[in-house]
């Protein structure tokens, strides 16, 4: 049964991608490793083995990926731009070549009238920045400022969407605290300066926006909305601090101009004192927020998961994807509505949302996903609610365009919109791709 919901006229409907989930080529015209293709060499760092080496091969079929684009209805794509190819040391003298893989995309995606969402950073850091220390560093927020400042000139009145950072939360929970993403730590000294530079980095890029860039700048976040297992004083105080953790840790300083309290209860000792000038260039205004939902999380008291003492409480019950992540639309709707509570009006744009389920392989150029489908269908009309509720939601980026490299997962797990044949690099629209293009042609009103 379809419902007819009514978007805004100007919805702006797309998919997302990043630079090391597709490209492959990481080494091609002059790019230089990044931290991803060095750790995919650490063994037992991702699932079988696998490696961006290749991916979806989109360094060399961008133009028979925009086709698709194109064939699939698309308004908008959201990518992002590998440094290490713009700056194959991280800093210093740009590789024309890689601007031109940029720059050749860019243009074919306004050719064919989609509108280019540009993420600066996606995970994939220069390893010459690692090797200096990465976003442990306090330079990196300069390195990470010159390279944006570089890729606005460069993409100048081409691109008219920019993000700083995807999921600053990831890259410091992942990299430093929990050592499965690179850098590989298990730091609670270094996580949160790592955070901070982050942040300090986004910070410097807007203000270097602000001087000659052109066009709209945001930052994209992951929300998991936080729900305490009982009505227990003790697991409310750990729901608090989950959330802090999670959700408030960039949100607040970059709108608020302040830390969450919980933090430093979280930390302890290891909560460094940050210069006062930090907090204020960290709250650079920016022109929209990206936020990438993809499930909640039910917690409870923990004592013995330090530094957090919160641990997630299995909802054995619910539908859940191949991530193990429970299937919850309501959540979106109130990330959505509790952001504008919390931060004010400000612009936002769901930057992804999307399933891995367990897809059978394509039989006569078709693959039945319906599970996906019931997955786009539920969340787009938890979106509507939301908006119909205030929610100054400006447009929907499905993650993910076709099936990709997914991190420590590899390539076992597929998000895609599109099947990809890792063995010959064949696309195949799914179920999913042709309810989407149903979505996207009736604004909303099928689904
Ligand atoms: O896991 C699916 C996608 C990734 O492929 C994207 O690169 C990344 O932006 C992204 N973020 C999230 C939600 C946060 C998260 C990241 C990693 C692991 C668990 C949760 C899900 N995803």
């Amino acid at each position: 049964m379809t419902h007819k919901l009514q978007f805004p006229a100007d919805f702006i409907w797309g998919v997302a991608t990043s630079a090391y989930q597709i490209e492959g080529s990481p080494l091609a015209d002059g790019a230089a490793p990044s931290n991803w293709h060095r750790f995919c060499r650490v063994p037992g760092a991702v699932l079988n083995g696998d490696t961006g080496d290749i991916a979806c091969d989109h360094y060399r079929r961008w133009a028979d990926d925009v086709k698709l684009m194109k064939e699939l209805g698309l308004k908008a794509y959201r990518f992002s731009i590998a440094w290490s190819r713009i700056l194959p040391n991280g800093q210093g003298k740009p590789n024309e070549k890689g601007l031109d893989f940029y720059r050749n995309l860019v243009d074919a995606l306004v050719a064919n009238d989609i509108e280019p969402f540009v993420t600066l950073h996606h995970w994939d850091l220069p390893i010459a920045l690692d090797d200096l220390g990465g976003w442990a560093n306090r330079d990196a927020a300069h390195w990470f400022a010159d390279y944006a400042h570089l890729m606005f000139r460069t993409l100048e009145g081409r691109v008219q969407h920019w993000t700083t950072l995807n999921e600053p939360w990831v890259i410091m929970d992942a990299g430093y605290m929990h050592g499965v993403h690179p850098p590989g730590l298990r730091s609670l000294e270094k996580a949160p300066v790592a955070a901070h530079n982050l942040l300090r980095g986004h910070g410097l890029a807007v203000q270097a926006f602000r001087a000659d860039g052109k066009g709209q700048i945001g930052l994209v976040v992951n929300l998991e909305p936080k729900y305490a297992a009982s009505n227990g004083p003790e697991d409310a105080a750990a729901l608090a601090r989950a959330h802090a953790y999670m959700n408030r840790q960039f949100l607040d300083p970059v709108f608020l101009g302040a830390y969450p309290d919980e933090l430093a209860e979280i930390f302890g000792h290891d909560w460094p004192r940050f210069p006062e000038d930090d907090l204020k260039l960290i709250r650079e205004p920016i022109d929209f927020l990206g936020i990438n939902y993809y499930t909640r999380s039910v917690v409870r008291s923990d004592p013995t998961a330090a530094p957090l003492c919160a641990s997630p409480v299995a909802q054995t019950g619910a539908e859940h994807t191949e991530m193990k992540w429970e299937v919850f639309p309501a959540g979106l709707k109130s990330c959505l509505l509790w952001v504008k509570r919390r931060y004010g009006d400000i612009p936002l744009y769901i930057t992804e949302n999307g399933a891995a389920f367990a897809d059978p392989e394509p039989k006569n150029g078709r693959l039945e996903d319906p599970r996906r489908v019931d997955y786009f269908r539920t969340h787009l009309r938890a979106a509507h609610e939301a908006l119909q509720q205030g929610a100054n939601l400006k447009g929907y980026f499905a993650w993910s365009l076709v099936d990709n490299f997914e991190w420590s997962c590899g390539f076992a797990r597929r998000f895609g919109l599109v099947h990809v044949d890792y063995a010959t690099q064949k696309r195949t629209p799914k179920d999913s791709a042709s309810f989407y293009r149903q979505v996207i042609e009736s604004n909303g009103e099928e689904i």
